[in-house]
């Protein structure tokens, strides 16, 4: 196991940053996120064995945090969210000096610093003062000094902060080669969902300082009981259609969406297309979103759910109410005068 975490809380004074975590999670690249304040910092100093927990604890690589401190942070790199580099040192002295801080040799280090920084695709730049670093410059070279020791593990917290759309680009495939290519471990986090499900193989949520899921992204991202179904011509009448022939179904924008049951909810789907004789663009399974894991898990405790799911209930509900209000007015003995011609502009 890579990172296992039992019933964890941290408290500083009144504030609770962590709540009763538990969750256990294999090699891999693996996502937190959570909003800001949702307790990702302080959980990666707990895990590094820097901060006690409360109460609870965890195990990194099989160590014990509250034991093994010194001997977790020589196996893993850890890059640090906010600015934490010398404004005048250069890219090598300050890794070279990480390297040698962790105890190599002085060949070995300089050589790990070269092959590193490269890596992270920092070039000549390396020996200028980083006072003049861009924010991505930066975050690489953050990222190299957490790498130069050859970790069993990467924590790192927030690497894509404060970066362009092009730089959170480039560093999520960075991240990625290291992952797959070099088959290091890492926790990495972030408030942005969508960023961790293009790199992690899992994902944690968190939500002030609760567990809201801990999950593959595989599973997530699998495909949902939804055909998306785009036709030429005559949307409202081909809805209308397969409402009759017995279909759940409503409009998406230029997309019909009818509940998968079974194999036969192809076939009346294609019956219709052929009895209208409208042209077929578009039949398939929608994947599922990353995003829908923020909604409410039954199986999690129902104090979390409640602040953690307002804004997933309310989506939910919608969707049921347009499901309804789709079904009511694709009635077929309405079909003289449908709506308003919708989703047909
Ligand atoms: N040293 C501290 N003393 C008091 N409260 C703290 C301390 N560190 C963090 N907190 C509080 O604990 C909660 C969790 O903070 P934490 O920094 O772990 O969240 P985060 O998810 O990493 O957010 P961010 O991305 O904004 O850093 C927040 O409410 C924060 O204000």
């Amino acid at each position: 196991m890579m990172i296992s975490v039992e019933n964890l809380s941290k408290r500083y004074g009144a504030v609770t940053a962590l709540d009763g975590l538990t969750f256990a999670i294999e090699p891999g690249v693996v996502g937190l996120v959570g909003a800001n304040g949702a307790g990702k910092s302080t959980m990666i100093k707990i895990l590094l064995g820097l901060l006690p927990a409360t109460t609870g604890g965890a195990r990194v690589l099989g160590l014990d945090v509250a034991t093994d401190g010194p001997a977790i942070r020589q196996r893993v790199g850890y890059m640090p969210e906010h600015d934490c580099l010398p404004a005048d040192m250069s890219a090598t002295e300050f890794v070279l000096h990480m390297a040698r801080m962790s105890g190599l040799p002085l060949t070995a280090a300089r050589e790990r610093t070269a092959d590193t920084l490269r890596h992270v695709g920092l070039y000549e730049e390396r020996y200028r003062s980083m006072g003049g670093y861009s924010t991505g410059m930066k975050q690489r070279v953050k990222l190299a000094q957490s790498l130069v020791h050859d970790p069993g593990l990467l924590l790192l917290d927030e690497p894509t902060n404060g970066l362009d759309p092009a730089g959170r680009d480039q560093m999520l495939e960075l991240l990625r080669r290291i992952g797959t290519e070099f088959g290091i471990p890492m926790l990495v986090t972030s408030h942005l969902l969508g960023e961790l499900e293009q790199i992690c193989d899992h994902i944690v949520v968190v939500d002030g300082g609760r567990l809201l899921r801990s999950t593959s992204t595989a599973d997530v991202t699998s495909a949902s009981r939804i055909l998306a179904i785009e036709v030429d011509e005559r949307m409202d009448e081909v809805g209308r259609a397969m409402h009759a022939a017995g279909l759940l179904v409503h409009p998406a924008g230029r997309q019909l969406e009818v509940e998968l049951v079974d194999d036969s909810t192809y076939d009346l789907v294609l019956d219709v297309v052929v009895q209208l004789g409208v042209g077929l663009h578009r039949l398939e399974r929608r994947r599922h979103r990353m995003a829908e894991i923020f909604r409410v898990d039954p199986s999690l405790d129902p104090q979390s759910q409640a602040s953690a799911s307002t804004a997933g209930q309310a989506a939910a509900a919608a969707l049921q109410q347009q499901w309804v209000t789709a079904a009511q007015n694709h009635r077929p003995q309405e079909s003289d005068q449908p709506r308003g011609g919708d989703d047909e502009q």
